[in-house]
């Protein structure tokens, strides 16, 4: 078939494992996102619409002409259970990409959630269900459906490159992408990173000090001028 660049839509590649997925879920953004040394998130401005809950599964990606959703309904048809619908429309907000509808026939449809690089509407119904939505802003003004665009390629999420089939997680902190082939090792050091932090706060609540040699051995080593820090003048 002739090549159609900019309105086509790719087969899907090789899903990762369903349980290596599902281990994401006992995971934060955070843990996440240092250990790809805060490369792979995307930027502030994609906020969670839903009323609460995390969002993991593997992206099925979508790039649309900004403010038309026709290639996003397409994206609901040819979804499989577990999958995060995500859609490049290129961050403008003019017109909404998806809203309450479209939510719930993905719901029925087993999808994971939403991560849209654009605008929603019926922003309350959304907001007052847990079904994960993730996008940019909102706007009453509904889309058009009359393409291009194209579904399963590479996408830009906020400054995050999404490749098809990468895992997503998303919780109030916001988004990240981890790339498969990385996912176990990530997932690791996450875990690690945790554990870290629970004896951390473990400590805190006791009431115990932690050490904080850390502080002034750093600052010397930069050239800081410490003097006596406890010292009153
Ligand atoms: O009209 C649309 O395509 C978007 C929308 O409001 C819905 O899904 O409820
Ligand atoms: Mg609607």
């Amino acid at each position: 078939m002739e090549n159609n660049i900019g309105f086509r839509i790719i087969p899907r590649s090789q899903r990762p494992d369903l349980q290596l997925i599902e281990q994401f879920r006992n995971v934060v953004t955070p843990h996440l996102s240092d250990n790809m040394n805060r490369i792979f998130a995307s930027c502030s401005q994609l906020k969670p619409y839903h009323a609460g809950g995390r969002l993991v599964g593997t992206a099925l990606t979508v790039k649309t002409r900004p403010g038309d959703n026709l290639m996003i309904h397409k994206a609901i048809e040819m979804a499989l259970p577990g999958e995060v619908i995500v859609v490049d429309g290129d961050g403008d907000l003019t017109n909404s990409l998806i809203g309450e509808i479209m939510t719930r026939l993905a719901e029925q449809k087993g999808v994971a959630g939403f991560v849209l690089n654009g605008a929603i509407r019926d922003s309350g119904a959304i907001a007052g269900r847990n079904f994960p939505v993730y996008a940019r802003g909102i706007t009453h003004r509904g889309p058009y459906k009359d393409g291009p665009g194209e579904i399963n390629v590479p996408v830009s999420i906020g400054g995050m490159i999404v490749n098809p089939g990468d895992i997503i997680v998303g919780d109030e902190d916001g988004l990240v992408a981890v790339p498969v082939q990385h996912a176990e090792l990530i997932l690791g050091k996450a875990r690690q990173m945790q554990q870290i932090e629970d004896k951390i706060i473990a400590t805190l609540e006791q009431g115990e000090n932690i050490n904080r040699d850390w502080i002034d051995e750093f600052l010397k080593q930069k050239g800081c001028q410490l003097n006596d820090t406890n010292a009153m003048n």
